[in-house]
Parts: C-alpha cells; structure tokens; sequence
C-alpha cells in the first residue's frame, strides 16, 4: 500500500522574540491511502504545528511533506479541515455552508450538483431537514456534522481534524465517532486526527501517533487492532483496555520528557 501521507524528518522552529522555539524535531509519520491517523501527546507539544505543516499553510524548516506522491510547497485544496470551533457562516444556511467549499474549488460545477452532494452528505450525518435552518438554530454536534460534511464535500485527499470533537460532551461524542465511521465507509478518505482523548484515538485511528514533549518528535506508533467492528461495545474490551494502558504510559513518558526539558 502506498502512503498518502508522508512526513519525513520535519524539524521546525518558530521564530519569538525571545529567540528560536523549537516544535517539531525529525517528525515522521507514515499513513496509508484510506487510513486514519491519531496523533496524541503532551499540551503544546507542536500537534497543530503538524496539521498547518500537513495542510501547506507553513512550510518546514527541515524535512518534508509529501501528499499523494508530491512535495507540499504550498496551501493545497485537495486537503479538508476541520476543527473544534467549528466556525459555520451564519447568514448562510446549513446547506449553503456545506456548498461553500465547492463553489470555491469546483466554480464550474451546476449549482444542482451542488447541491445535490451538500444534501446526500447532510442526510448521511443525520441532518436530513435541517438544511435550510441556520447555524445557531443548532446544537453544538448538530453544528459539528454539518461541519465535518463541509470539510470533506469536495472530496479531499486527505481530512485534517484538529480536536474535532474537543467541545462536545461524552455522549454527542461518541456519536461523532460513529458518524465519522459512516462517512468513511460510504466514500474512504484519508485523515489525521488530533486529539487529547485516548479512548477517540484508538475508535477512530488505524494507527496511533504518541508525540514526544516539544520538541515533539514521533515517540511511538500503536496499530489499532480494534476487536471486531467499531462499536462503543468495543472500547470496554481487554483488548482496548491493553491499548489504553500502553497509550496512557507513552503520554507519562512524554510529559516526563517534556518537564525535563523546562528543568
Ligand atoms: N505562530 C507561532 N509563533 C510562535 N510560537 C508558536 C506559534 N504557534 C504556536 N506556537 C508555540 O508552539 C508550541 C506548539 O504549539 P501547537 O499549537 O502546535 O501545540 P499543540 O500540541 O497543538 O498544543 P495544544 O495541545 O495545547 O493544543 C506552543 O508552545 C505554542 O505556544
């Protein structure tokens, strides 16, 4: 299997006026066309360094990124975003939001087919009748679904999400994380997922990404092998148990290394 995404020794450092502040050192992550990638670790430890890196809106001191085969030197549209806030238009209605990028990337496109895969995308998230409301009409995991189609209405190659579902509570959650294996079987799409939330991480990722303290490099890589299919059900296992256990020993150990840092 090919890698649709290629990190390869990413070194960064941000320029502060108090001198250089290193980021990312020797960074690599290897993820396979249709797999998802979770990336965890310590606070500030350089994780939405990794997604602006990923998406072409920074570039690396040293290193590379590497999308579907070609270095990124710059912002790509072949790539969807999305975040925790998740910043819908409001005098747009839901379908016109979900519509936007496409009128961006794809202008040419009938605005019928717009709309027609706005809405097919809409229905498959649970948000079939909402189109026409506006955001603030509602919830917060109302307004994320509507914000996960939006980010992936033109077909990206790859879906970045950083702390999607941070602001949600545990129940709207874990509905998110079933959505979000909906969506990716209906059409697959490759993604990278930052999370604070080790349960989210081994639901949604193939693979697991544990980052070092800053200067974050990549202290382990766990593959998912989650017991039969995607179930909440699941996360209870032993199984899930002895990942959790082995994740939440790696997040010690990159806290330990970033205190020692600061010391
Ligand atoms: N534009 C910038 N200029 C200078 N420093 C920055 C800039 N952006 C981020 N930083 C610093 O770089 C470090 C890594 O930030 P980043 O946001 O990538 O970490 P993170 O792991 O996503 O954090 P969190 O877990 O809190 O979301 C932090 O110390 C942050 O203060």
């Amino acid at each position: 299997m090919t890698n649709l995404i290629d990190i390869k020794g990413v070194t960064h450092a941000y320029k502060t006026a108090q001198g250089p502040l290193p980021v990312l050192n020797n960074l690599n992550i290897a993820v396979p066309e249709g797999e998802f990638c979770a990336v965890v670790g310590p606070s500030g430890c350089g994780k939405s360094t990794l997604t602006r890196l990923i998406a072409g809106l920074m570039m690396p001191d040293r290193g590379e990124v590497w999308l579907h085969g070609e270095l990124v030197k710059g912002p790509r549209k072949t790539v969807g975003m999305a975040f925790q806030n998740p910043v819908l238009l409001e005098w747009r209605t839901i379908l016109r939001n979900v519509m936007l990028p496409l009128e961006i990337v794809a202008p040419s496109m009938p605005k019928a087919d717009k709309e027609a895969r706005a809405r097919e995308l809409l229905a498959l998230v649970g948000l079939e009748g909402f189109e026409n409301k506006r955001p603030s009409a509602l919830s917060g995991g109302m307004r994320q679904r509507a914000s996960l189609c939006r980010a992936i209405v033109h077909k990206p190659d790859v879906l970045i999400m950083d702390e999607p579902f941070g602001a949600l509570d545990a129940f709207t959650r874990e509905d998110l994380w079933q959505t979000m294996h909906a969506l990716r079987e209906k059409e697959p799409f490759t993604g990278v997922l930052i999370t604070h939330d080790l349960r989210e991480s081994v639901f949604l990722g193939d693979q697991v990404v544990v980052l070092s303290g800053r200067p974050a490099t990549t202290q382990y890589v766990l593959d998912v092998n989650y017991p039969g299919p995607r179930e909440i059900d699941g996360l209870y296992t032993p199984e899930c148990s002895d990942m959790l256990h082995t994740l939440r020993d790696q997040i010690r150990i990159a806290q330990g290394r970033a205190e020692d840092m600061a010391a």
